[in-house]
């Protein structure tokens, strides 16, 4: 009996992004608590009013929007994606250790042991090929990172402090001046205001990146598990299997304790995977244009 041991999340899977950005922008134009806190922030001092056409602080500047978490201070946004990436090493690293399709055991065979081996550093390449491109999109591309750079680059920039730089001398040497004006952070840290380009969301980009990555591997992880028990239950063609076949190298001999870590590291990526859509959801239905949203996934 050939079972594929990790079958390949269909392609198909991955619309449930665009759906949910449609979805949340829907939500945002129909729902009256949206409307309410569109209104109310449109009603806002002019000074603090927004000049440029990114909606994404002109429909949120009131300080205490009516839905939670249409505030950026809400506390998923702070301790959960604004580490994003954190949590998502911390989810991955615990699916590495605990899951048994990467795992090596000193009671496996040594085609068994190489075999895990391999697919834990095939699935460890893939992390760090995902990390280095959020980390280039969104931290740091031979200076502002490149969600920065497009800003710029479509006509955006710090206003107030390019304004405040031309009446003055910034200081500090020339690449300190250039981080200052020209990221994001950096433009927000010193007062400044993000205005005037496409801004793309580095939230949409980061929770759709990091969200896939966990799931495509959680589900591979998962289906390896069920698989390998549904064979121990099925001793005596778990016995006619080769041992240096890849495809049904179930952890036969597995430690009755490491089942435990086992479901706990699922439950962990998928709760991480479950929050990330939820404020993805968020970030549609409060957060960016829907131009902003779409161009990042
Ligand atoms: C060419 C450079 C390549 C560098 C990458 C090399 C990759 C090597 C592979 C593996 C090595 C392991 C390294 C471990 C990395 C651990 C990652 C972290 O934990 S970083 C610390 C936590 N920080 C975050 O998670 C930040 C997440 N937040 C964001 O990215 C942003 O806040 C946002 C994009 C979500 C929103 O942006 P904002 O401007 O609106 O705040
Ligand atoms: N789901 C969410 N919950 C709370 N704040 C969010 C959010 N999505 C985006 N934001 C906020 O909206 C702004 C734009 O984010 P992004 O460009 O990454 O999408 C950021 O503000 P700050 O930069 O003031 O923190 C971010 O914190």
């Amino acid at each position: 009996m050939a079972t594929p041991t990790r079958p390949a999340p269909s392609p198909a899977a991955l619309l449930i992004y665009p759906a949910t950005l449609l979805l949340g922008s829907l939500f945002s134009v129909i729902s009256p608590v949206a409307r309410a806190t569109r209104d109310s922030s449109l009603r806002l001092p002019k000074s603090a009013a927004p000049l440029a056409p990114s909606l994404a602080a002109d429909l949120h500047l009131s300080e205490n929007p009516v839905n939670y978490f249409a505030r950026k201070n809400n506390i998923f946004n702070i301790y959960f994606v604004k580490i994003g990436w954190l949590w998502t090493t911390v989810a991955f690293v615990s699916l590495l250790l605990f899951q048994p399709a990467y795992r090596a055991s000193s009671s496996l065979s040594q085609a068994q042991q190489q075999t895990r081996v391999r697919r834990a550093l095939q699935a460890f390449l893939r992390y760090a090929i995902a990390t280095t491109i959020w980390y280039l999109m969104t931290q740091w591309f031979f200076g502002p990172a490149i969600i920065d750079r497009s800003f710029l680059v479509t006509g955006g920039k710090c206003e107030e402090v390019m304004e405040r730089a031309g009446k003055m001398d910034l200081g500090g040497s020339p690449s300190t001046q250039v981080e200052t004006l020209f990221s994001a952070a950096a433009c927000k840290a010193a007062g400044g205001a993000w205005r005037g380009g496409h801004d793309i969301s580095g939230h949409v980009f980061m929770l759709v990146l990091a969200t896939a990555l966990l799931a495509h591997e959680a589900v591979g992880a998962g289906a390896f598990s069920a698989f390998s028990a549904s064979n121990r239950a099925d001793g005596d063609s778990a016995r006619e299997r080769k041992a240096s076949d890849p495809v049904v190298s179930g952890p036969m001999n597995e430690e009755p304790d490491s089942g435990l870590a086992r479901k706990w590291s699922l439950r962990l990526v998928w709760g991480v995977v479950g929050l990330g859509w939820w404020m993805l959801f968020m970030t549609a239905i409060w957060f960016h244009t829907w131009l902003e949203k779409v161009s990042c996934s």
